[in-house]
């Protein structure tokens, strides 16, 4: 089985080290423009296999697909990343065409392969990759939402002094500063969080995994690749393994939530097929408010997108 990773960057090269050291495929194919780029990294990367114990191969490519022909899974990670002042929207007139021509390519060599997205904006490239891509809406995702969730449980685990292992948390929304981390799904060992830590606190959590991309812009001059490439590796997985997890993903709802025709972050199913249901939580007034006013954020970044006529 293979996976590829497009995109050599920092994003790319931390998922394809995350995949290839969870050992569950023979071969992982990292592909980027830059001459030489992927085959520096995939060599690299192969020779910790004899340290960390791990068999599958690492085959770098400059922009051949014919190399990642019949992937199982393809994550886009190409584009460029914000720097301190910009927003994640700031990177669409960069970053559509470029996951339009990656997505296309993909589809020419692999046409059954689930496709993560990753590049930004978040949503609304996982929109242009499903319209280039014209696949099942199963089959193409945007990776966030577990990002934004691990921060979120990060922050408290950190709070409350216990194992980020015990925290589940659920988010939805669009991957911006509007994203709806939810108090009322996240618990410790099953103990509603509402019931540990005070309102006063929660919400500064709440409002600094909103801002969390951005602390990190902040303080490293571009943005973060440990956390992001290690969510689309837990996604890669999901699929590959075909584990029927639970994860909160961008994916094109069409009814749900009272959304249609939109990419947003949802609980969803992920396993062999993809994203294989599409889960519908009750959410409460304030919660449905949220939630819809990131969605029409989100919205707003298509209607651009459709107006630079490149789908
Ligand atoms: N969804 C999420 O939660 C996150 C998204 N991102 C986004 O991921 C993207 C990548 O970020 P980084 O890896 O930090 O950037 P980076 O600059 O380190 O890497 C991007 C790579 O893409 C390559 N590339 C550009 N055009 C290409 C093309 N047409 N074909 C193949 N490769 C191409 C570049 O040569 C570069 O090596 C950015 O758009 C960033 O905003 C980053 C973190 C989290
Ligand atoms: O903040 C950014 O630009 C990159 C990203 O999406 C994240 O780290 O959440």
């Amino acid at each position: 089985m293979k996976v590829t990773v497009v995109g050599a960057g920092n994003v790319g090269a931390t998922c394809a080290q995350i995949v290839a050291e969870k050992n569950i495929v023979q071969e992982v194919v990292l592909l980027d423009i830059k001459e030489g780029v992927s085959e520096g990294k995939s060599l690299d990367l192969w020779q910790t296999a004899p340290v960390n114990y791990y068999d599958t191969r690492l085959v770098g490519s400059t922009n051949d697909y014919s190399k990642t022909a019949d992937s199982e899974v393809v994550v886009i990670t190409s584009g460029v990343p914000r720097k301190p002042g910009m927003s994640r929207d700031d990177l669409i007139s960069i970053n559509a065409g470029i996951v339009k021509s990656v997505t296309e390519n993909v589809v020419k060599y692999s046409p059954k392969a689930k496709i993560i997205i990753v590049s930004n904006p978040l949503d609304v490239m996982t929109y242009a990759a499903f319209a280039t891509a014209k696949k099942p809406k199963n089959e193409v995702m945007g990776m966030a939402g577990i990002l934004d969730t691990a921060r979120y449980r990060a922050f408290l685990a950190e709070a409350l002094d216990v194992s980020p292992r015990d925290i589940q948390a659920l988010l939805m929304g669009g991957h911006g500063d509007t994203m709806v981390p939810l108090p009322r799904y996240t618990t410790v060992s099953g103990i509603p969080v509402t019931e540990l830590i005070d309102k006063e606190k929660l919400d500064a959590i709440v409002e600094r995994t909103k801002k969390g991309g951005g602390e990190l812009v902040n303080l490293m001059g571009t943005s973060a690749w440990y956390a992001p490439g290690s969510a689309a590796a837990q996604m890669v997985e999901a699929i590959v393994m075909d584990q029927k997890r639970i994860f909160p993903c961008c994916v094109k709802l069409d009814g749900e939530y009272g959304l249609n025709d939109m990419f947003v972050g949802s609980p969803v199913k992920l396993g062999k097929n993809g994203v294989e249901e599409i889960l519908e939580v009750a959410l409460n007034e304030e919660e449905k408010e949220m939630l819809h006013s990131s969605a029409k954020a989100v919205k707003g970044v298509m209607d651009v997108l459709d107006g630079m006529n490149i789908l």
